[in-house]
């Protein structure tokens, strides 16, 4: 049977062993429900990115994983403990089950393949006896769903807006169904309203297809509009963590409480902003 969870992350630490020490993830424990975009919030350095490569074992040394256990239940029915998978099995694991979407990321194109062939190495890497036709049809198809379009197979990073390119990531990320995408503030660098469009894009494609989403910024009005729930991170720990209506309306911590006063866009006189399909029940 298929677990309702995703992924199940208990008491995870992360240290980076530098002189002194920074205890950047401590005792965090989570649970990621199937289908969901759990928002990741916090003040810059509160260890959003170490906890969230942390559990895809994407961090390098200096840092150190001193306890804990992250489990992906495969859709399939097995649980995946990621702490034991070692390097050959990791790889096979990212992009194919786990796929991540990091600020800047329209930049790590290469500027002298069309962005169809870039599309179409992710295939040739882990689907190898996929047919060419078909392969090419995949490619297509992913630039349709991401907005981007077809006709731009043969388009090079650089005849694409910023906007696109980010678009195109998406499209890579999305290529081979993977069951959790990991977004590191993957809009932030992108005009507001094209910002807006991809995280409404990135909402229906995740009912679409059924995958969950932990979105990773420090925009926290951007949060509300578009997560499920929301953990809000200080210091290396969760302080909290609910759903974004019970964060915005009903928030149990000092910190979360602080931390939605410092938008003031949350805070105008008929608290100015709502979440989408609140408007009407309230
Ligand atoms: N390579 C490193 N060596 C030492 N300390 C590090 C290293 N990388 C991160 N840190 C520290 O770990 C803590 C958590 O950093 P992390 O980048 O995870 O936070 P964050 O919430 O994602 O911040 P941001 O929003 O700025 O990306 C910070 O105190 C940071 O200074």
């Amino acid at each position: 049977m298929t677990s309702e969870n995703v992924l199940t992350v208990r008491d995870f630490s992360v240290v980076y062993d530098v002189d002194p020490p920074v205890e950047a993830v401590i005792d965090v424990s989570l649970d990621l429900v199937r289908g969901e975009i759990l928002g990741l919030a916090g003040e810059s350095g509160c260890g959003k990115t170490t906890l969230a490569y942390g559990v895809q074992r994407l961090l390098k040394p200096p840092a150190v994983i001193t306890s804990g256990s992250a489990v992906f239940h495969d859709e399939g029915g097995a649980d995946i403990d990621l702490l034991a998978l070692d390097e050959r099995s990791l790889q096979r694991f990212r992009w194919d089950k786990v796929s991540m979407v990091f600020q800047g990321a329209m930049n790590a194109l290469n500027p002298v393949l069309s962005i169809g062939s870039q599309l179409a190495d992710v295939f040739e890497a882990h689907r190898p006896q996929m047919p060419r036709e078909e392969r090419a049809e995949e490619c297509a198809q992913l630039l349709d769903i991401v907005g981007v379009g077809r006709a731009r197979l043969r388009s090079y990073p650089h005849e694409l807006s910023g906007g696109m390119r980010q678009r195109v990531m998406i499209a890579m990320a999305l290529a081979l169904r993977p069951q959790l995408m990991v977004m590191d503030e993957p809009t932030t660098a992108l005009d507001v309203l094209v910002q807006r469009e991809i995280l409404l894009q990135i909402s229906d494609l995740r009912e679409e297809f059924g995958f969950s989403v932990v979105f990773i910024t420090h925009d926290l009005p951007l949060l509300l509009e578009i997560s499920d729930r929301i953990a809000v991170m200080r210091e290396g720990r969760i302080v909290e963590l609910d759903t974004a209506s019970n964060i915005y309306h009903h928030a149990q911590h000092e910190y979360t409480r602080r931390l939605l006063s410092s938008f003031p866009s949350l805070t105008g006189d008929r608290g100015a902003f709502l979440r989408a399909g609140e408007a009407a029940a309230s």
